[in-house]
């Protein structure tokens, strides 16, 4: 069973549909990260899961329990949702301790004790008790918003932008740090950004929202090299289109050369039997040759690799390479490594 339903979910403001129709599951420790850009709904989909946005239509569930549906809604401080924020939201007048043990009711002093230690223990925060949050630092605070999150035991745990305020020097640090917390204590969790490489370090699944839909749903990998869409291709990294004919049922030409691939090629229901074919720019190779089929025109130092762009026929790729030593004007030789195939 998934911890959390999100079955044909919409949801409007002011008449005006924000949510259109979303579908999404989340299983059991698993984390999912709802990422697109700004206004597209995510924080909306985050609210309604909470209880805080009432939906238009469909269905929100957790372990099999409907919050949401027709004539049903459970309010938001029985839904044993945690929720953490980009501002940390910690009460300024209590204690680091205080706020942790916040919203944690029905224990024994005793066990409050004991649920404090652990939590201070998991974020590393053991001996910062009695401090109060401003005196604390960003990542700390951020820490202690996630202990008192943890702490209350939530099935589903919800993350608004919760690093956009840390340092980027020590956020992926930070990022990894939470992950491993939630990998270690079996909690679902969905996570919004704008930002993908948050969501490639943070997420198990990535839904790729568009326009209040969701335009991709799957592991980060799949959404990278199987994109269903140019969308999905361009939000989630650089992406170079060639122009491909079809030759044969294993076989593409193009101004890189003729392509043959295991894959059985079916782009005649793009029309004529011509597509454009997605590069990463990872997939390209480039080295130095005064006959090749292209020339530099710009490059980029990027530390353990090289950006190239390389022009060829009119058409410029983007590659990346770990060939540092090419410089602008060169003669050089483009190949193209055709899988993972995808042809628009
Ligand atoms: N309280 C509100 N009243 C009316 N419209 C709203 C309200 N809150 C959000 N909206 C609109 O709903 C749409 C989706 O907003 P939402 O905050 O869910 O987007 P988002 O994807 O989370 O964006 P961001 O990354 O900027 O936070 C936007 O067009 C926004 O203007």
């Amino acid at each position: 069973m998934s911890t959390l339903t999100i079955e044909n979910v919409s949801s409007a403001y002011d008449g005006e549909l924000i949510l259109k129709k979303l579908n999404l599951t989340l299983k059991k420790g698993e984390i999912v990260a709802l990422l697109g850009p700004s206004g597209c709904g995510k924080t909306t989909l985050l609210r309604a899961i909470a209880g805080l946005q009432p939906i238009t239509q469909g269905r929100i569930a957790i372990n099999g329990t409907t919050l949401s549906d027709e004539g049903i809604f459970v309010p938001s401080e029985q839904r044993g949702i945690g929720m953490i924020f980009q501002d940390y939201a910690l009460f300024p007048h209590m204690t680091v301790a205080d706020n942790i043990l916040f919203g944690v009711n029905g224990l024994s002093k005793a066990q409050r004790q004991q649920r404090l230690h652990e939590m201070l223990e998991l974020v590393k925060l053991t001996d910062l008790g009695e401090r109060y949050p401003h005196e604390l630092s960003g990542g700390q605070q951020q820490r202690v918003s996630i202990a008192r999150a943890l702490a209350y035991e939530p099935d589903v745990l919800l993350l608004d932008e919760p690093f956009s305020n840390i340092d980027s020097q020590v956020r992926s640090e930070m990022m990894l740090e939470i992950r491993q917390i939630l990998k270690q204590r079996n909690v679902s969790a969905v996570f919004v950004t704008h930002s993908k490489d948050e969501a490639f370090v943070f997420a198990d699944k990535l839904a790729l929202f568009e326009h209040g839909a969701i335009a991709q749903f799957g592991l980060a990998e799949d959404l990278y090299h199987q994109p269903n869409s140019r969308y999905v291709a361009e939000f989630l990294g650089a992406s170079n289109y060639l122009n491909v004919k079809q030759v044969n049922g294993h076989r593409l030409s193009s101004v890189l050369g003729e392509m043959i691939t295991d894959q059985v090629i079916d782009i005649n229901q793009l029309g004529f039997g011509k597509g454009q074919l997605l590069l990463r720019p990872e997939q390209l190779q480039i080295e130095a040759c005064e006959q090749g089929n292209g020339v530099v025109r710009d490059r980029r130092y990027i530390g353990t690799a090289c950006q190239y762009w390389v022009e060829v026929e009119d058409q410029v790729f983007e590659v990346r390479s770990s060939e540092l030593n090419l410089k602008p004007q060169q003669k050089v030789q483009l190949t193209a490594k055709v899988e993972p195939m995808v042809i628009f």
